[in-house]
């Protein structure tokens, strides 16, 4: 793992959330992206360097949904830069940690992802992000 990527915030409404984190946090976002594959509509704040993606389903059978209807609005995932995606899903199989897929999957803002169970990683979500080279 190389930093942290990004936090991911579960929210109802990207719109009304979204005006929260622009009085919050003093900017502007700079991407809103919906990733079908995942049923979810995704906003990026920068802060120093730093990401907040908030994420609103874009169905009820969504996986935010679900979080949501169980847990209420709040902090989601916590994703993390690798250079090479590929070889850390190895490392963590190897390791014994559950993957939420086979393959790396298309994430928003231009990356591969892959997910790590959370009943594997002490209840925490965590995301795997390698850049897409376009
Ligand atoms: C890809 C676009 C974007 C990006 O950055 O590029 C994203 O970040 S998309 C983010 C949304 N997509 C995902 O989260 C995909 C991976 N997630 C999943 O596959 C599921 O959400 C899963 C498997 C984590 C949970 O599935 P589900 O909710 O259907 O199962 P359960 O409700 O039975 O939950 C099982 C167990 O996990 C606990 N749980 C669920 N979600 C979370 C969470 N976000 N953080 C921590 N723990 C979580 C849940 O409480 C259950 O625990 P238990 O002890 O059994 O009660
Ligand atoms: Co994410």
């Amino acid at each position: 793992m190389e930093r942290i990527e990004h936090i991911g915030i579960a929210v109802k409404s990207l719109e009304t959330a979204g005006l929260l984190y622009r009085k919050l946090l003093g900017t502007e976002p700079y991407k809103t992206e919906t990733v079908e594959p995942e049923k979810v509509s995704t906003q990026f704040f920068n802060v120093g360097g730093n990401k907040i993606e908030l994420l609103e389903a874009t169905s009820p059978d969504s996986t935010i949904a679900r979080f949501i209807e169980r847990k209420g609005e709040g902090i989601h995932h916590i994703a993390f830069e690798v250079d090479d995606i590929a070889a850390e899903m190895a490392r963590l199989r190897e390791e014994g940690f559950i993957l939420l897929s086979e393959e790396p999957l298309p994430g928003a803002d231009n990356k591969w992802v892959c997910f790590v169970h959370p009943r594997t990683t002490g209840g925490v979500l965590v995301e795997l992000c390698q850049e897409r080279s376009v």
